[in-house]
């Protein structure tokens, strides 16, 4: 029997550390989006040395010392960029800086102000109510019984819609994370896939929420009158603030007004396969009473399609696990999704995998 070698054996703990202490990468990352450290590196033009960063972050003394650690183990991560520069030319700060710190593509991201700012997201995905959830996933797999609860409902005792009915930091966490992440979509949407909207005059969103990706439609495709549907809380009190969109307050599972096109973003996900079939059955009757033969546009992941990088393969399956743990929900491969179109009454559909980690699904009846 061949032996493991001692080098191949301390790599694979090193591997086993990474993951272990991977938590430790989400929450550096939370604490980076809290101290503002990609707005202040874009206050400084993009880089900055370590004590000119610690004094736009206004950090305690004594703490200075320690924004090394955090900025060295990001960057090692890939969330800043770290270049030595040369000791000897004196800094503004007194030649401390040996290293400057600057924004790369992914902490770009998180600059708020800029078009699409995703720091909601992070502060969601690494939210007190999300960990506690994810602390019990054992004891959620060990417990057996019919009219089974999510974990986050089981951590809880309520889902994580109770939650934010009565929790305000917590529904405004969600709020923003949903909306930075549908500003994000729109430019890609209007960027990559225009002629999806080819020939649609008419088109509603259905569980849309605040209406972000409806506007956006609307302000890129004036030829499209957009309506918002979703549940009488959510669109209570939202203005509209573009003329081709308006509000209406339902339920989808009952009615979906009647619309060239039907958009679902990121609502699928968050249902069991009979449930999707019930909301794309109404989703179909919507788009039968119009002039034209319509469609139903859905944007959410098609895990595993062979054209996706290892990197868009990880977040898949990381969205799946917090689709499971938050709704008992799940991200879908292909033929699942297939199965769920077709007994919905399509008879043809087109995926189009042209938004990284989701793809914008076109389903024809
Ligand atoms: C995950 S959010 C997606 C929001 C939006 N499409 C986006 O991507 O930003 C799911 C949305 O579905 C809405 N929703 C849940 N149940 C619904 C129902 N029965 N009818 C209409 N909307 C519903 C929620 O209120 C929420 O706004
Ligand atoms: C009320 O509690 C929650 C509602 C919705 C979600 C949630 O969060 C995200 C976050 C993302 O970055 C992307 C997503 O697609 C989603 C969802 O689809 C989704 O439902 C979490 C808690």
């Amino acid at each position: 029997m061949a032996t493991t070698s001692s080098a191949e054996l301390l790599q694979t703990e090193a591997e086993l550390v990474r993951h272990s202490l991977g938590y430790l990468k989400s929450m550096a990352l939370h604490s980076a989006v809290k101290l503002g450290i990609p707005d202040a590196l874009h206050r400084c033009g993009g880089a900055a040395s370590l004590p000119d960063l610690s004094s736009t972050l206004a950090l305690p003394c004594s703490k200075r010392p320690y924004l090394s650690r955090l900025m060295k183990m990001l960057a090692v991560e890939g969330i800043f960029t770290a270049v030595a520069v040369d000791v000897d030319v004196p800094t503004a700060s007194g030649g401390e800086g040996s290293v400057r710190y600057g924004l790369n593509p992914v902490s770009r991201l998180l600059v708020s102000g800029s078009g699409a700012c995703l720091s909601p997201c992070v502060l969601m995905g690494t939210s007190p109510l999300f960990l506690e959830a994810s602390l019990r996933l054992h004891q959620w797999f060990q417990r057996d019984g019919q009219g089974d609860q999510p974990a986050f409902a089981m951590a809880h005792g309520e889902s994580p819609y109770g939650a934010a009915g009565h929790d305000t930091e917590f529904n405004a966490l969600v709020n923003e994370a949903m909306g930075s992440d549908s500003r994000h979509m729109a430019e890609l949407v209007v960027r990559e896939c225009a002629e999806v909207f080819t020939g649609v005059t008419s088109l509603v969103d259905v569980g849309g929420g605040n209406g972000t990706m409806a506007t956006a439609i609307a302000k890129a495709f004036p030829h499209v009158k957009c309506s918002v549907l979703d549940l009488p809380h959510v669109v209570q009190g939202v203005v509209s603030t573009h003329e081709s969109v308006e509000f209406a307050a339902g339920d989808m599972m009952e009615y979906v007004p009647p619309a060239d096109a039907v958009l679902l973003k990121c609502v699928l996900h968050n249902w069991s396969d009979e449930d999707c079939v019930k909301i794309l059955t109404k989703c179909r009757e919507a788009i039968a009473q119009g002039a034209k033969a319509g469609k139903v546009i859905i944007i959410d992941a098609v895990v595993g399609s062979p054209s996706h990088s290892q990197q868009v393969l990880e977040a898949q399956v990381l969205m799946d696990m917090q689709m499971m743990m938050l709704f008992m929900s799940k991200e879908r491969e292909e033929l699942s999704w297939q199965k769920i179109f077709m007994e919905a009454g399509f008879s043809h559909y087109k995926i189009q995998p042209v938004l990284g980690m989701r793809s914008i699904i076109q389903l024809y009846p």
